[in-house]
């Protein structure tokens, strides 16, 4: 199975074209960079430090629906128009795990599934994606009269905050408690505050170094708590996830999926 990339060159391009060679059922087949990137025909394993392999990298004006048949797509929100329309022109099916999306872009995402299979995940490791399952238990217990607080550490480099991850998480909870995030959400706090509502959810984000990725659901009551965190330690992990994934989506019917799906995480 042919797969592409948008965005090689970026930190998860780069690893993911490490999974793809380690992969023994995808093959890398285009790996796309922007047209005035000096990365231009540079070679893909050189690029990501693995080594010369078959294919060099192209520019984005040259991809053509032949190069692929599955593209994976994890860049920046700036970019993600151009990208899904392309794969909904060219009726590509595409794994999105670019986070920080705007409702518009949520949106977009919907219609274009609508036309062509996606699977979108704000994280593509199984630890996370169980992390989900577990968070909703923990609230349908605990969630009722626990204090709950979303915490997350990235890597300096990061643009969106709190994570896509961190979200997922707070939605997942908010859900199961019957709650709506967009008004129960509390994003950080400063100076002189009234006492913590019962009905809010907290995040906090760290950004530091070279952080992977960290995530803990904290649900606190008087006298105990209990805590539910998932450490990535290499983005290896992620690029694995949407390797799995790509391969998982050649074939299937136009339609949203998730990375439960993949995994048929029906716990
Ligand atoms: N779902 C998951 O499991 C995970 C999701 N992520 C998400 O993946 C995304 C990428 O992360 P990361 O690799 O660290 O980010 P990087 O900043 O390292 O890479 C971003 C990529 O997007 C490209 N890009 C940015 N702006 C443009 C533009 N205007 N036109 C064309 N290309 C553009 C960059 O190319 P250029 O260098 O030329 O600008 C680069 O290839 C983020 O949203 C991150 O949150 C990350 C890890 C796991
Ligand atoms: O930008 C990153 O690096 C990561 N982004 C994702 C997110 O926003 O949740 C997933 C992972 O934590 C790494």
């Amino acid at each position: 199975m042919k797969v592409g990339l948008f965005g090689a060159n970026g930190r998860m391009g780069r690893v993911l074209i490490e999974a793809l060679d380690q992969s023994d059922q995808a093959e890398l087949s285009v790996a796309t960079v922007r047209d005035d990137s000096p990365w231009v025909n540079m070679n893909v394993g050189e690029l990501a430090g693995i080594g010369k392999q078959a294919i060099d990298c192209s520019a984005m004006s040259s991809l053509t629906a032949k190069d692929a048949d599955v593209m994976i797509d994890f860049t920046l929100p700036v970019i993600f128009e151009t990208n899904i329309a392309w794969c909904v022109e060219h009726k590509m099916p595409v794994v999105i795990g670019t986070t920080g999306l705007s409702e518009a872009q949520l949106a977009t995402l919907d219609e274009a599934a609508k036309q062509i299979p996606i699977v979108f995940a704000a994280n593509y490791s199984v630890g996370v994606n169980l992390m989900l399952s577990l968070v909703r238990q923990a609230a349908s217990v605990l969630g009722h009269t626990a204090d709950i607080e979303i915490t997350e550490a990235h890597h300096r480099f990061k643009q969106d905050a709190p994570s896509g991850t961190a979200m997922a998480i707070g939605e997942a909870i908010a859900d199961e408690l019957g709650r709506d995030l967009k008004t129960c959400a509390v994003y950080g706090r400063e100076g002189k505050e009234p006492e913590r509502d019962q009905g809010t959810i907290g995040f906090a984000t760290v950004r530091a170094g070279d952080i992977v990725g960290e995530h803990t659901a904290l649900f606190a009551d008087i006298g105990e708590r209990l805590e539910i965190t998932h450490k990535a330690s290499s983005r290896l992990t992620f690029a694995k996830g949407a390797v799995h994934a790509a391969q998982w989506l050649h074939g299937k019917d136009a339609g949203p999926y998730s990375m439960v799906d993949v995994l048929n995480l029906k716990l």
